[in-house]
């Protein structure tokens, strides 16, 4: 049985057809002018994002690095709850990881959202707190996709392993509640392939197609476990409307059902 997010996740995937995630990732320095004078800006401009692109949206991620400021969590909340009146869930991308006492502190934002990233790194000791949330979804990176993610993931163990290998096994062994996502970017095609033989059954959050140019034929035949997986773009969505004609917000409307319909082609 799956855990409850990753049901409601399967649910809206079917409903709208689609496996976009949407990141919230508000800079800002690129908001445009019509939401600049609002209360909260990230706010504002996360609405109007939210009203142009939830029919096409599995899921909404926003970054936490985007609201680590008193107004930034206000904004937050607000999103959350918005999102979730239009039954969108939401994936926290916090990527945390820290020693027992500290990450209980952190794991406690699975009241306000419905799943986070977390970092491998610091054990298992530090996922347990995330881990132990039955209800939650919990994404575990294994292969990053920025240009430095192989200095580490792709390292070889004296076990003839790569590390991103391993800590794929040890995802698989710690989803004693099967609540464990993994988070493999689409720059890395190979490695998502080698990840999926792996771990047949687990649903991956698959970012880095758009701005980071991945790979969007295999974010989907890899990144999805019978059908349920993510494959997520944040600024090719929600600044698509810097380069476009017309209304900003409807550029990202317009973004987020071009993405849909790419990744659709390879959905069987
Ligand atoms: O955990 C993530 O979501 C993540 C993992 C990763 O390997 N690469 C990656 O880009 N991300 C996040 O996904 C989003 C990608 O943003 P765009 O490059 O604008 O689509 C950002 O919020 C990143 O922090």
């Amino acid at each position: 049985m799956p855990a409850p997010f990753f049901d409601w996740l399967g649910e809206r995937i079917e409903r709208v057809d689609s496996v976009v995630s949407v990141g919230l990732d508000p800079d800002l320095d690129r908001l445009p002018e019509a939401v600049r004078g609002a209360d909260l800006p990230r706010w504002a401009f996360n609405r109007r994002i939210i009203d142009a692109t939830h029919e096409h949206t599995a899921c909404f991620k926003p970054n936490a690095a985007f609201y680590e400021d008193a107004d930034g969590w206000r904004a937050l909340r607000e999103t959350v709850a918005y999102a979730h009146g239009k039954d969108v869930p939401v994936l926290l991308d916090a990527k945390r990881g820290d020693i027992g006492n500290t990450a209980r502190q952190y794991a406690d934002v699975l009241d306000m959202v419905d799943a986070i990233t977390v970092n491998p790194y610091l054990g298992r000791d530090a996922l347990d707190p995330f881990l132990s949330r039955e209800e939650n979804g919990i994404f575990i990176l294994a292969r990053t996709s920025n240009a430095g993610g192989a200095d580490l993931q792709n390292l070889e163990l004296a076990s003839g392993e790569r590390l991103y290998e391993h800590v794929t096994s040890l995802a698989a062994e710690w989803n004693d509640h099967d609540n464990v996502g993994l988070v493999v970017g689409a720059t890395a095609p190979e490695e998502l392939e080698e990840i999926r033989d792996r771990v047949p059954e687990i649903p991956f959050l698959v970012p880095g197609v758009g701005a980071q140019g991945g790979d969007e034929q295999a974010a989907v035949e890899h990144g999805l476990a019978d059908g349920v997986g993510l494959v997520n773009s944040s600024r090719g969505i929600i600044f698509a409307g810097e380069t476009a004609r017309g209304d900003f917000f409807d550029a990202a409307g317009q973004a987020a059902k071009n993405l849909k319909d790419g990744l659709n082609e390879y959905r069987s």
